[in-house]
């Protein structure tokens, strides 16, 4: 079914300054009622996403959005209804917001959104509340030493989510490596981990090369045991259509989509380009980062064209000075 034969229905991400997200819960009756949601409801014939964003949280929230960016647009196909969830973060707005329809409203730490009772189709979103902007991806380097001030400066940045990427290590020295970062930095930021297999180390996430992927996809049953052992997100590395949907079907939790712009290190590579990357997201209910050849200063673009955000090695790696 195509995305203009579904119902369109536009919902919220809102955050206040402790980081905590706004859930309220559907009535009773309602469809998928007694479950908790992002606030939001459908458009109405001819209004534009951003507008209906603003009406039905005027509705069912008394708030004011005065800005607010794209988060993930996805299609769930539920036995009596088939939607599509066009998520938004909501950027600033004003007013207290309030359960304007008498339903309860609740303020939730992002780790806990898991542990409240949510629609089925809600399972990706609540990933993309999660996840940050910007994938920072290691470039290699020589040892342990150097990698331990850069990340403190990378985390000093901003950064939140890194993979550690050192093609160059045996895997012991990666294992050791990765011990040491996640006893210093792991409850700043959550570390992805390469390898043949999951680390257990605290709270980190296994980052698959689209070989695994295809591998996982073809061997699913063992594939979802070696998954079930990571304790923190999992995601793959993709290139097209076909990788994005065997990393939906395993239910990663992320992607990334390379190489989206020309880049020294990837040089005989055909880049994607904005659109076509566009096109090919349209059809994933999954956050994706766009990678190759970009930069902080391209966030906002990756918004526009449904993306999470970017992923990049020297475009978030920082300076020695
Ligand atoms: N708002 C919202 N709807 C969700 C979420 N997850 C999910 O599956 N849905 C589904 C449930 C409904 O089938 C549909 C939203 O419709 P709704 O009942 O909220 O629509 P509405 O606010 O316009 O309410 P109404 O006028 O139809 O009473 O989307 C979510 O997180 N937020
Ligand atoms: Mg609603």
């Amino acid at each position: 079914m195509s995305r203009a034969q579904r119902i369109h229905v536009v919902a919220a991400v809102i955050r206040n300054h402790q980081q905590q997200i706004l859930l309220a819960r559907r009535p009773e009756h309602a469809h998928q009622g007694g479950l908790w949601e992002f606030p939001g409801g459908k458009l109405e014939q001819g209004e534009s996403p951003y507008a209906g964003l603003c009406r039905e949280l005027h509705e069912e929230l008394g708030i004011q959005v005065s800005q607010a960016r794209p988060l993930l647009d996805i299609s769930h196909d539920y036995p009596d209804k088939q939607i599509r969830l066009d998520v938004w973060l909501v950027e600033a707005f004003s007013g207290e917001p309030h359960g304007a329809e008498g339903q309860p409203v609740r303020w939730v730490n992002q780790q806990e959104l898991a542990q409240y009772p949510l629609p089925a189709a809600n399972v990706p979103i609540v990933n993309a509340a999660r996840l940050p902007e910007c994938y920072l991806i290691t470039p290699d380097l020589h040892s342990i030493v150097d990698l331990v001030p850069a990340i403190e400066r990378a985390i000093d940045s901003g950064q939140r989510l890194i993979q550690i990427r050192q093609t160059q290590w045996s895997e012991q020295t990666y294992r050791q490596a990765s011990e040491q970062l996640v006893a210093r930095f792991g409850d700043q930021v959550t570390f992805m981990l390469k390898g043949p297999q999951p680390l257990s180390l605290p709270g980190c996430g296994w980052h698959l090369t689209a070989r695994q992927l295809t591998h996982m996809a073809a061997n699913p049953e063992s594939g979802t045991a070696l998954l079930a052992r990571c304790e923190g997100p999992i995601a793959a590395s993709c290139h097209n259509a076909e990788e994005l949907g065997m990393a939906e079907q395993l239910g990663l939790d992320f992607a990334t989509l390379s190489p989206l712009l020309p880049t020294a290190s990837h040089a005989q590579a055909t880049p994607i380009g904005w659109t076509a990357a566009a096109e090919l997201l349209k059809g994933v209910n999954m956050p994706v980062y766009l990678l190759g050849g970009l930069k902080p200063a391209d966030c906002s673009l990756a918004f526009q064209h449904g993306a999470q955000g970017i992923a990049a090695i020297r475009g978030l790696w920082p300076s020695a000075n």
